[in-house]
């Protein structure tokens, strides 16, 4: 193991407190671009493009070496082509003696409009008591740039990074990470060979002020199912009574999904779900969570279940199925009387270990069949599974685990809660198998920060105690390198 010169984080710490306003300006420049990759629009790809072209030239100014690799178009339904951003691979030492750690971030962001209830323009960032709002703020531009804060501070007092860098940026995320896992399985034995661990930082903390370490997110397998009579709607007025009406077959089999307690209700779904054990209860114990405060401020007059413990364990270790919507049904306002003619319904089961996603889609599409059957209508079914996104769950007792739990404890002064997240971060099991790399999520966000919503925003505090929480981590991994 090597040692850094005594003294050496001190310096680093005092060098970001010392510039924070500067990289917090930087992020105000990223935040001001609309890298929205949700909405398919030529104007907003040429965004997405700029903000590669800006983030690659950040990363050259700090001494990487960067390929900003071309990964072609992506083919919408409705026939058009639009360009996919560039990937960022991107390398700064390789010293074989030193560790390489390998960040994940995306720079693409969720669609935001002021009038949707934003108090200040989502695309400028603004600060009101410590509080970085904007779009992008926390989901992920500022982790992106707390790493690359982290890295500038080393270089700027022109000393020694302890370990090699390597970056894997890319703009396609919210999209569903297009064209990155390709990517990742041609680069297994250039790019990645010579990483030791993985650094995902896009989730956030279950506090607003404790810091805590994710160790498992769910999975999601996302299926639509279409009922149809035929592709025109009816009236009622002279339909009605003589159909099997489509809306009426969909809101059986939608309705046979789930009871009002929660429980799936597909038969043979909870088989593989992995046992509860004594030890992991006591990790819910441990966590520091206000059921009330959370309760209230979520403005939900009763949950599914009343203790921490079982809120904890239904968002995080049990599947879980969500009815998303009916593509086709009537649901504007108004009294119109139509009967639709075709109808799709939308849901999706999060996944968990060790639940088989191949399993649960064939489950899923037995069930719908049989409930189908029983009503012998005359429409035509058709159930499709149009997502299917693998559960992630780490080994915490791998070393990059330990040595972030000694940075959060240098830098925050306290223990991290060790927590799972109930949503999903796709490429986190596929970096995984892929590489056969660890992986570890080491958020920076507080639990307010509302990514994907109106204000999102990330504190200054998170923004630079996170940039000291990295460089705190390249010291603690270069320690446990043997
Ligand atoms: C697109 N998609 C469809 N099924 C799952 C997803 C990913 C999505 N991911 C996040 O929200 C990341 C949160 N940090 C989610 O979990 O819904
Ligand atoms: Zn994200
Ligand atoms: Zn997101």
């Amino acid at each position: 193991a090597s040692t850094p010169p005594p003294g050496l984080l001190e310096k680093v710490f005092q060098y970001i407190d010392l510039h924070q306003d500067e990289f917090v300006q930087t992020l105000k420049e990223w935040v001001a671009i609309e890298s929205d990759s949700v909405q398919p629009a030529p104007r907003l790809r040429r965004e997405l493009l700029r903000m590669a072209g800006l983030a690659a030239d950040r990363l050259r100014g700090l001494g990487a070496r960067v390929a900003s690799v071309d990964v072609g178009f992506q083919q919408l339904p409705d026939g058009q082509t639009l360009p996919i951003p560039p990937i960022l691979l991107a390398e700064l030492g390789s010293d074989p003696k030193k560790p390489t750690v390998c960040f994940y971030g995306h720079l693409d962001v969720q669609p935001a409009r002021q009038e949707d209830g934003w108090l200040a323009d989502p695309y400028m960032l603004t600060e009101v008591d410590g509080k970085l709002y904007g779009r992008g703020t926390t989901d992920n531009k500022g982790p992106v740039l707390a790493w690359i804060n982290a890295v500038s501070a080393f270089k700027a007092l022109d000393q020694d990074i302890p370990v090699n860098i390597k970056f894997l940026i890319e703009g396609m995320e919210e999209a569903g990470s297009l064209a990155l896992e390709e990517l990742v399985r041609k680069e297994k034995s250039g790019f990645f060979s010579s990483v030791d661990c993985i650094v995902i930082s896009d989730n956030l903390w279950i506090s607003r002020r404790k810091p805590a370490l994710i160790y498992g997110t769910r999975g999601n397998s996302y299926f639509t199912v279409e009922v149809k009579c035929r592709d025109q709607d009816f009236h009622s007025g002279t339909f009605g009574g003589i159909l099997n009406e489509p809306m009426a077959d969909l809101v059986a089999l939608l309705g046979s999904l789930v009871d009002a307690s929660g429980r799936i209700l597909v038969p043979g779904i909870y088989e593989h779900v992995a046992p509860v054990t004594e030890e992991e209860k006591r990790v819910y114990e441990a966590i520091d969570l206000d059921v009330e405060e959370y309760r209230n401020s979520s403005q939900v007059k009763r949950f599914l279940f009343d203790t921490k413990e079982e809120l904890l364990m239904h968002l995080w270790r049990y599947p879980s199925l969500s009815i998303h919507g009916i593509e086709g049904a009537f649901h504007e306002p108004g009294a119109k009387t139509v009967i639709p003619g075709r109808v799709i319904g939308k849901f999706s089961i999060r996944l968990v270990p060790h639940m088989d996603m191949s399993v649960v889609e064939t489950q899923v599409k037995q069930h719908l069949e049989y409930i189908f059957s029983k009503r012998n209508s005359s429409n035509q079914m058709t159930v499709s599974m149009a997502l299917g996104l693998h559960p992630w769950i780490a080994n915490i007792s791998d070393h990059q685990y330990l040595a972030a739990k000694r940075a959060i404890k240098t830098v925050f002064g306290t223990e991290p809660d060790m927590i799972r997240d109930g949503s999903t971060i796709p490429i986190a099991k596929i970096l995984q198998d892929t590489t056969q790399k660890s992986v570890i999520m080491l958020p920076l966000g507080a639990v307010d920060d509302g990514e994907h919503s109106q204000n999102e925003k990330i504190n200054r505090w998170n923004y630079i105690e996170g940039s000291k929480l990295f460089a705190a981590f390249f010291l603690e991994m270069a320690k446990l390198h043997s």
